[in-house]
């Protein structure tokens, strides 16, 4: 097989061991990494959807230089990148989180709360796309720093037209997974079955968000592939 099977794009494990376990592992905030443990223990294999560690090192800091307040996160699971952007926010901040399945979330709550940082985040049990709809109707254009978008890939670009309405001129849009396991970049009969009609997808956004006049653009080899999108008009 052609691609990594952990998912993430680096291909070799004592390089991923040693930026998470020596580089990161020891930064990560306790409940991240309670909120990890209980997620490999409660969801087994179904732990790889969360976000890794150096990548919630990663978005952290990001936030803080942009001194965000307002953010949208689409795809939660059990919350870990949730987490990490609640940590990152001033007291005032404000997270709209967008989830079809409300099960996995509660994994994560107690986490959440025993952090302190339950009070910045409006979770919703909904379609991501009627989700972002609601906001536009209830007049929020514009109002949002940033955006972590992390849920099924075929509604991606979807996404993209209402994000753009919701996030200000200058906020950011990140996409998770863009280079999805490294196999974009791979002809489709180098892929596994399992990966061929996200790899797709993403191809497909990827050759979208290049073109796209309305951002500026950075895709970033960290986790999955992280691509993020200012808008710039
Ligand atoms: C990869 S996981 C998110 C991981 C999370 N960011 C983290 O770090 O733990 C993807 C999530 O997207 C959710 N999802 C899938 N399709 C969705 C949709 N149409 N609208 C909203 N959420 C959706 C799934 O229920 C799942 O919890």
């Amino acid at each position: 097989m052609a691609y990594c099977s952990k998912k993430n794009i680096l291909q070799c494990p004592a390089l991923l061991q040693y930026i998470l376990e020596e580089n990161s592992y020891p930064r990560e905030h306790e409940q991240l990494k309670e909120l990890r443990e209980a997620t490999l223990e409660t969801l087994k294999s179904w732990s790889v959807m969360s976000v890794p560690a150096d990548q919630g090192l990663f978005l952290s800091m990001l936030l803080k230089l942009m001194n965000a307040k307002k953010t949208i996160e689409i795809g939660v699971f059990t919350g870990y990148s949730l987490l990490a952007t609640a940590l990152a926010l001033p007291a005032d901040g404000q997270i709209m989180a967008v989830d079809v399945n409300k099960e996995s979330f509660e994994v994560g709550l107690p986490f959440i709360k025993k952090a302190g940082v339950d009070h910045k985040i409006n979770f919703v049990e909904a379609q991501a796309s009627v989700f972002l709809n609601d906001l536009i109707n209830d007049g929020k254009e514009g109002e949002f720093d940033f955006v972590f978008v992390d849920a099924n890939k075929e509604g991606y670009i979807k996404y993209h037209e209402f994000l753009l309405k919701l996030v200000k001129v200058g906020g950011v849009i990140a996409y998770d997974n863009t280079l999805w396991f490294g196999s974009v970049a791979l002809s489709e009969d180098d892929v596994d079955e399992n990966l061929k009609v996200n790899r797709s997808h993403l191809r497909e956004l990827n050759a979208f968000l290049v073109n796209d006049s309305r951002i500026e653009i950075a895709l970033l080899s960290i986790g999955d592939g992280l691509t993020l999108c200012r808008r710039i008009q």
